[in-house]
């Protein structure tokens, strides 16, 4: 008996099936554009797209930012599916309808996760315009109880009580380091913890002091639920943060943060996360 919020595995499948007949792309990769930084889609080669509201079954992006389009493509030899546009909690999606791209993609084929999403920085070495290789996240939602695997398990995606040490995988961020020495730009990258939060406000001072006690580097609203279910299904993970605000973490600044600054500086820093994700030797496995 299913929930009515319930997504069972032949929703899925319709989906996957009416993709999979509408384009001859079998993408191996896919990849989330986090707010702002869907022109990673412009590199792909022979593209296919097709937008949200004609993808049965699929849900809607609200938000600023975020064009609402999957497209395959080709890129630098590996075949993609790339979401311009993501699923947030705060739209009023549950998690399994935010996550629902991901498993659509492991029916799809795809064996690699790259999810990039715009974030505020804890860490204080960090810059405005960095971009964070996410070692590792904490998923407050998750923490609370909030997670897209909540309700009876579909163990053909995957086991009930999956692992998530190790997630993001030391390959992929190794190639990435490597990449980046060699595009010359090691100064504006760094390595660090993703936080999500649920939003969709900002964090208070207070909040924000908790969060850089914790660890945290960078903080979002996303990708953690994306990254937990792509895990339990068996997926490489690769996640990469744009850090586009300084979170305000004392009482004497005055400063602010708001969607429009953060898009502003994802635009500024696309190109360069778009050069990043399309070099990428996704199949060079050796560490
Ligand atoms: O989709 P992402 O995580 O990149 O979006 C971030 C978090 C909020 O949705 C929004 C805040 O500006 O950007
Ligand atoms: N906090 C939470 N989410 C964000 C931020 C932030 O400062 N910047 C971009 N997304």
């Amino acid at each position: 008996m299913h929930r009515k919020d319930q997504i069972c595995h032949d929703d899925y499948q319709k989906t996957a099936s009416w993709l999979l007949s509408q384009t001859q792309h079998r993408p191996k990769v896919a990849i989330i554009c986090g707010s702002g930084l869907g022109m990673l889609a412009d590199a792909l080669k022979c593209q296919d797209s097709f937008p949200y509201s004609d993808i049965p079954g699929f849900p809607q992006s609200t938000v600023q930012g975020h064009a609402s389009r999957l497209v395959f493509g080709e890129l630098k030899g590996k075949t993609c599916v790339c979401m311009q546009g993501r699923f947030h909690m705060y739209e009023g999606h549950s998690l399994c309808k935010t996550t629902f791209p991901v498993r659509v993609f492991k029916l799809l084929g795809v064996e690699t996760l790259i999810v990039t999403n715009a974030a505020g920085s804890l860490a204080d070495s960090y810059q405005v315009g960095d971009i964070m290789i996410i070692k590792d996240h904490i998923n407050f939602p998750g923490l609370a109880g909030l997670n897209p695997l909540n309700g009876p398990n579909d163990d053909k995606f995957g086991p009930r009580f999956p692992p998530m040490s190790g997630v993001y995988g030391k390959d992929l961020q190794k190639i990435a380091f490597d990449l980046c020495k060699s595009m010359d730009v090691s100064q504006f990258v760094q390595e660090g913890v993703y936080c999500m939060v649920g939003g969709p406000n900002f964090e208070t001072i207070a909040e924000a002091r908790l969060l850089h006690r914790l660890g945290v580097d960078a903080v979002g609203m996303s990708t953690a639920p994306e990254v937990v279910v792509a895990t339990q299904c068996g997926m490489r993970v690769f996640g990469l943060s744009l850090i586009t605000n300084k979170v305000v973490k004392s009482y004497d600044d005055t400063e602010s943060v708001n969607h429009e600054a953060v898009l502003e500086v994802s635009k500024l820093r696309s190109q360069m996360l778009q050069t990043l994700v399309s070099q990428m030797d996704i199949n060079n496995n050796a560490v």
